[in-house]
């Protein structure tokens, strides 16, 4: 395996890629540096019939069929048919929203750097690179796993085909794929890395051993997240998946430091959850962590912090070592993936049953038009409007689509959209009083609200008796009365479509939300830190290399060494110069780690694993296996070729 590997090594030391992991692929080869012969006839063919250039869309085209599914008889996709919005109403369908601006969207390029000599003069291990240059392949196959797994769509096929017949069904019955992909979204973020320091010496004329110059690297670029109020869906993340902070620049000769990475802003639209993307998640509700909730126009998070520039030799000189050859490497960016979720940011929702008349009270309350029709499902996405009570008194109201008994088991379409009433401080339920039994009606939908989320229940609600308008309704209405008096409750009764009873109702619901928010205000506690993510990875940063845990696997011999100072230790450390290894050497000792593993038994050729590094555990010369180190090179045996 050693031999496949284009370093040269010194007699001391020798560098291969892990073997204990034989998936990972080998590093790619270094890009020859000669300029290819003009004259040469080989590279004269090769002009004239250049290759394919690789496409670097990933495939992600696929992923724009989902709108182009067709809508199925019974149902109504307002989007297409209904005229561009008016600022009253907002609609989560409108596709007309602008893709979210990054200011550094930068994919940052291989490392050219070549490692020509790891120059071992002083020390007991062999280094072997673990980390192989496949990063980009990996994340290659990312993204395309990602486009079909854009906002739960894998879930809905996945289940189809692991799922037995009838919960198939279930699942058909229940929203249209169209409609499944704007208001959760999984993204990858990614900082910048940090530009790598240099080794440099000042020449100039008169000016002899003029001493270290080498700059320090740039930082890399940060990541926002951005509330962008012109925003109302997460649509434009099915086209732009991967955001990624610029990388710094590297450090130059004459001190000169790195320029900083471009950072990066993800813009979102309010009423934005953001979550950590658990691992094998399948778009189930509340799987991840909460990191952030963005609800207001203009609220900007620092996410993820980019990774510090790495030190250029100017910085490494001491009174001991005038002449430092060494530099660090720049420090990696973090990177992790997003769930995002949108709940809407209204004061009251309607709610009820299909066909109850909750967009008709919604459109005659306010200038919204949302579609209204004799049919159950007329509404398949949430609809807004603006209640106005006078010149500067108004209120959001959410029209949601109707729910079904057994909704939170993803019967109809409701449950898909109850999440959004999640942020109202008032729910308006619509009876439909034609129905055959309207106390029942109500109790279903209450149940089902309280299956949901039983917060959602104890929400402050009123109910409103509809279609007084229709004899059978107002026949009913007494015993629905007393039934809901029972409970406690005066229900309200109107017409929306007559416009009868509507303001009393809507009044009433504006109380409810303004005692709400003055309740609110008494228990008001301190403003959210919106970067506490970064706070915490910045955190993890300062971490001391002296925190670490060993651990043994006896079936191969390796002891790996975890902790998160030491390994940002080892991947900030570039082997390419001759003092990081012998620094490396020193921070070892120096924080406890070889007398932690000569404790623990450490035997001769045992492998020990710190980060990214591999490393063969050699004895000291006199044979003694407790005894490693004896504060001179002449006590170490140098490692051998294998
Ligand atoms: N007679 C009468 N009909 C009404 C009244 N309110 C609504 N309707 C009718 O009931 C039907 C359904 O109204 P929608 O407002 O679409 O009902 P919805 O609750 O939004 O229905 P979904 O969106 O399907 O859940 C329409 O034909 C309306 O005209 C009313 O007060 N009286
Ligand atoms: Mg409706």
């Amino acid at each position: 395996m050693a031999s496949t590997i284009p370093i040269r090594f010194s007699p001391q030391a020798l560098a291969r890629p892990n073997t204990r992991n034989p998936n990972k692929p080998l590093p790619k080869k270094l890009p020859s540096k000669s300029h290819p012969n003009p004259n040469n006839q080989r590279n004269r063919r090769r002009r004239k019939f250049p290759p394919p250039s690789l496409s670097t869309s990933g495939g992600g085209g696929d992923a724009t069929t989902y709108t182009h599914l067709p809508p199925r008889d019974d149902f109504v996709l307002p989007s297409f048919d209904s005229p561009p919005y008016s600022s009253a109403v907002v609609k989560l369908s409108d596709f007309d929203v602008a893709a979210p601006t990054t200011s550094g969207d930068v994919i940052e390029s291989e490392d050219d750097e070549l490692r020509s000599n790891l120059g071992f003069d002083y020390g007991k291990f062999e280094l072997f690179e673990v980390n192989s240059d496949s990063e980009d392949e990996e994340e290659e196959e990312e993204e395309e796993d990602y486009d079909l797994k854009l906002m739960g769509f894998e879930g809905r096929e996945e289940g189809i085909e692991g799922e037995g017949e009838e919960e198939v069904r279930e699942k058909e019955k229940g929203v249209p794929a169209v409609m499944r992909c704007f208001d959760r979204a999984k993204i990858f973020v990614k900082a910048g890395d940090g530009g790598n320091g240099v080794v440099a010496f000042r020449r100039e004329k008169y000016v002899p051993m003029g001493g270290p110059s080498g700059g320090d690297g740039g930082r890399g670029g940060n990541v926002y997240l951005e509330v962008d109020g012109s925003m109302n869906s997460l649509l434009p993340f099915r086209q732009s998946v991967h955001f990624r902070g610029g990388r710094g620049d590297h450090g130059q000769g004459r001190k000169m430091n790195g320029a900083k990475g471009e950072d990066v802003v993800v813009k979102v639209a309010p009423g934005t959850v953001i979550r950590e993307a658990v691992e094998g998640d399948e778009g189930e509700r509340g799987e991840g962590e909460v990191l952030l909730e963005l609800l207001y126009p203009g609220q900007r998070a620092l996410l993820l912090p980019g990774g510090r520039g790495g030190r250029g030799n100017a910085a490494f000189k001491t009174g001991t070592n005038k002449v430092p050859r060494i530099a660090e490497n720049g420090e990696q960016g973090p990177e992790m993936w997003l769930e995002l979720e949108l709940k809407l940011v209204a004061d009251v929702g309607i709610i009820g049953a299909p066909n109850a008349g909750k967009s008709t009270l919604l459109s005659v309350v306010s200038a919204a038009q949302p579609a209204i029709a004799n049919y159950p499902f007329t509404t398949l996405l949430p609809n807004l409007g603006v209640v106005s009570f006078g010149y500067d008194t108004t209120m959001v109201v959410a029209d949601l689509p109707g729910l079904l008994e057994g909704a939170h088991r993803g019967f109809g379409l409701g449950h898909e959209f109850l999440r959004h009433t999640e942020r109202c401080s008032a729910l308006v339920h619509v009876v439909d009083g034609s129905s055959q039994q309207p106390e029942y009606e109500f109790d279903a939908v209450r149940l089902e609200l309280e299956l949901f989320n039983p917060e959602l229940a104890e929400k402050p609600y009123l109910v409103a008796y509809n279609k007084m308008d229709l004899p059978e309704a107002s026949e009913r209405w007494s015993t629905f009365k007393k039934k809901l008096h029972a409970l406690g409750i005066e229900p309200f009764c109107m017409s929306a479509v007559k416009s009868e009873g509507t303001h009393e109702v809507i009044c009433a619901a504006y109380e409810l939300v303004r005692k709400r928010i003055e309740d609110n205000k008494e228990g008001w506690t301190d403003p959210v830190n919106l970067n506490y993510v970064a706070d915490m990875v910045k955190k993890q940063r300062t971490a001391t290399i002296d925190q670490f845990e060993i651990s043994h696997d006896s079936s191969t011999n390796t002891w790996h060494v975890n902790g998160s100072g030491l390994q940002r230790f080892v991947q900030m450390t570039n082997w390419r110069y001759i003092d990081s290894e012998r620094r490396f050497q020193h921070v070892l000792e120096a924080c406890g780690v070889y007398k932690s593993l000569t404790d623990l038994g450490i035997k001769e050729g045992d492998t020990v694993v710190v980060g990214e590094m591999e490393m063969v555990w050699h004895d000291s010369a006199d044979g003694s296996p407790t005894n490693m180190r004896k504060g001179s090179t002449h006590s170490i045996r140098w490692p051998q070729w294998k």
